[in-house]
């Protein structure tokens, strides 16, 4: 028997009112109805989720571009929408309303909301792929397409994000081996840290990837970039968001076939010519330096401030000032024209590294209040 029975009844006069079931759905009835709820359903997920992030394109970027996409896609959800389908609703009968996620309550930042949401269009796209198989083919093949375009949203999307937390970052930290490594970068995050690169000589394997995940992880938590020295298969392991390179390592080219348009690749220079030739190569930022000798970097030959200078009129992306800097000479720095440094020392070496960020962080705003 049936359990939908007053789906399908009738008003029945002859029984003074009440509704006796006369026709039982047949099976292949009852299936097309949960097809059609399961339609339904992910339709408007999908259309929730579209709007979700069309609003962050629109509000929080002023992306006409990225915006118009959304709404594009949003609108071709809807025309799958039929009243057959939607008319198959059964929202009190649904146990799916009640059940939520602990982690749905809670997103520690815009980038975590955008992630979750792209997330829940995809799933959603790819039910409704499966199951409008069972409807209307048609349907299946334009759902399996619209993923791909999600697909390419995301990545525009988040390389766009990249880039612009990338262009706001004035402080950088390179981090070194240190015992509290994760409380460390933890207070420094916590000072206003939104540029971090995990940098380890002399790690095992092993340990690097667990560290790196582990950083990684922490990174997102506080919504900064998350950056990995020397290598490119660690950075791709833990889905970083781009590596730091040395003259000497990978050509830029080939991590760029391997990293892709939308992650970041920084690298260092040491003179004009290596800063022109990083530029023509489409590298993201620069290294410039070690302006200060540095026990950090033995042996490497300080460039001294005259190259910042450079730096500061001729360079057109961002470029981080780095090697020796800290609190007592960082206001040399600037005023030889950095608008960003990088710092080991200074940080990972501080009792208090919030603290230290802050002030940091202070002085480079000072110059200009908004990058
Ligand atoms: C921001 C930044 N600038 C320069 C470097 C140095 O990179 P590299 O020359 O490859 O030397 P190692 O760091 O690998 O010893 C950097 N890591 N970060
Ligand atoms: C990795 C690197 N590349 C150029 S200088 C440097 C080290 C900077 O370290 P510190 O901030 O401790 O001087
Ligand atoms: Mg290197």
């Amino acid at each position: 028997m049936v359990t939908r029975i007053y789906e399908n009844s009738q008003f029945d006069e002859s029984t003074n009112g009440v509704v006796v079931m006369v026709e039982p759905y047949s099976q292949k009835e009852q299936i097309q109805q949960v097809v059609y709820r399961i339609l339904d359903a992910n339709l408007d997920r999908a259309r929730e989720g579209l709007r979700i992030i069309e609003e962050w394109c629109r509000f929080g970027l002023n992306n006409a571009q990225l915006a118009l996409e959304c709404k594009r896609l949003r609108q071709e959800v809807a025309k799958w929408h039929t009243p057959e389908l939607r008319a198959a609703r059964d929202t009190p009968g649904d146990p799916g309303t009640e059940l939520t996620h602990p982690q749905e309550e809670q997103r520690a930042s815009i980038k975590s909301v955008l992630q979750a949401n792209f997330c829940r269009i995809e799933e959603a796209l790819r039910v409704l792929e499966e199951y409008s198989k069972l409807y209307q083919p048609n349907m299946a093949k334009a759902c399996k397409q619209m993923r791909y375009e999600v697909y390419t949203l995301e990545s525009s999307l988040m390389g766009h994000q990249r880039h612009q937390l990338l262009w706001r970052s004035r402080l950088y930290l390179v981090t070194s081996p240190h015992e509290s490594l994760l409380n460390n970068v933890e207070a420094a995050l916590k000072g206003g840290l939104t540029l971090l690169q995990y940098r380890d000589k002399t790690a095992d394997d092993s340990l690097r990837l667990e560290q790196a995940r582990k950083l990684r992880q922490l990174c997102h938590i506080y919504g900064a970039l998350f950056i990995v020295n020397d290598r490119v298969d660690v950075a791709l392991a833990v889905d970083a968001d781009g590596v730091h390179l040395g003259q000497q390592d990978m050509p830029i080219a080939v991590a760029r076939q391997l990293l892709g348009s939308q992650r970041l690749i920084g690298l260092s220079t040491t003179n004009k010519e290596e800063m022109q030739a990083a530029i023509a190569e489409g590298v993201d930022y620069i290294g410039v330096g070690p302006v200060y000798e540095t026990p950090t970097k033995l042996g490497k030959v300080a460039t001294g401030l005259e190259y910042v200078s450079y730096a500061a009129k001729n360079c057109s992306i961002p470029w981080f000032a780095i090697g020796g800097i800290d609190a007592n000479n960082i206001n040399d720095v600037i005023d030889a024209g950095a608008e960003r440094v990088a710092v080991v020392r200074s940080l990972m070496q501080a009792e208090q590294p919030t603290l230290v960020t802050q002030y940091l962080l202070s002085q480079l705003n000072r110059i200009k209040p908004e990058l």
